[in-house]
């Protein structure tokens, strides 16, 4: 569902091409003497409803097993914290986004559709979805916009993502990491240097904007 609000913002056929740079350049004007900003935008848990989406798919397909409600959620990994409750759960959670069109079924989370919308017409700004594939590759990467398993290697700005820590082989990534808040991780004390975006509805045009020269 997502992604097909984001074709039609984009338009289909140009999806897989990364159409968020393109659409970017087209619609700004580079000033002068101003650096472009850089948005990094994650779409699992940011964009897209992975949690809700994961669990109403589990709770039809294992409706006689023991669930995690969203409001108990802990911990980035679905996948820990259902083995933790019976260890052969954590395979049947990770069976439901390995099917086919688990990533394409995901509803918008609130705004955010239209905040990259925005953010894409906004002068000097580029808007990238950023996201991370499953190691399952049978149906996610046909699904998904653009993918890297390690976001550290895509330098920019900003990356706005729900995943508390971002790691990879680059110890010092180009961009700042704005903590997307999600059930998983709104009980976790970040450190003070650490912003988040509670929502779409919290000011991120505030925070592009300090990033701004
Ligand atoms: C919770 C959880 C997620 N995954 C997968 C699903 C996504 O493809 C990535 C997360 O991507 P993001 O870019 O960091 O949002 O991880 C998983 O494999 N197991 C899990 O428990
Ligand atoms: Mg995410």
């Amino acid at each position: 569902m997502l992604l097909s609000c984001t074709a039609r913002l984009l338009g289909r056929g140009t999806l897989l091409r990364n159409p968020f740079k393109r659409m970017s350049v087209r619609m700004s004007s580079y000033s002068a003497s101003g650096k472009r900003l850089r948005v990094l935008v994650d779409m699992d848990g940011v964009l897209a409803d992975f949690e809700g989406g994961f669990l109403k798919k589990y709770r039809a397909r294992y409706p006689d097993e023991p669930y995690i409600t969203l409001e108990d959620r802990r911990g980035f990994w679905v996948s820990t914290q259902y083995g933790r409750l019976r260890s052969d759960l954590c395979e049947k959670a990770i069976s439901i986004w390995e099917s086919k069109d688990f990533f394409i079924e995901l509803q918008p989370l609130p705004g955010g559709v239209e905040a990259v919308k925005e953010m894409a017409k906004m002068d000097n700004t580029d808007v990238f979805i950023c996201t991370s594939p499953i190691k399952h590759y049978k149906h996610c990467p046909y699904e998904k916009v653009i993918l890297t398993r390690d976001k550290t290697l895509i330098s920019g700005d900003i990356l706005i993502d729900d995943k508390p820590d971002i790691l990879g082989v680059e110890a010092e990534p180009t961009w700042e990491h704005i903590l997307f808040t999600a059930c998983h991780n709104k009980h976790l004390s970040v450190s003070p240097a650490q912003r988040r975006l509670l929502s779409w509805s919290d000011d991120w045009r505030a925070m592009l904007d300090s990033k701004r020269q």
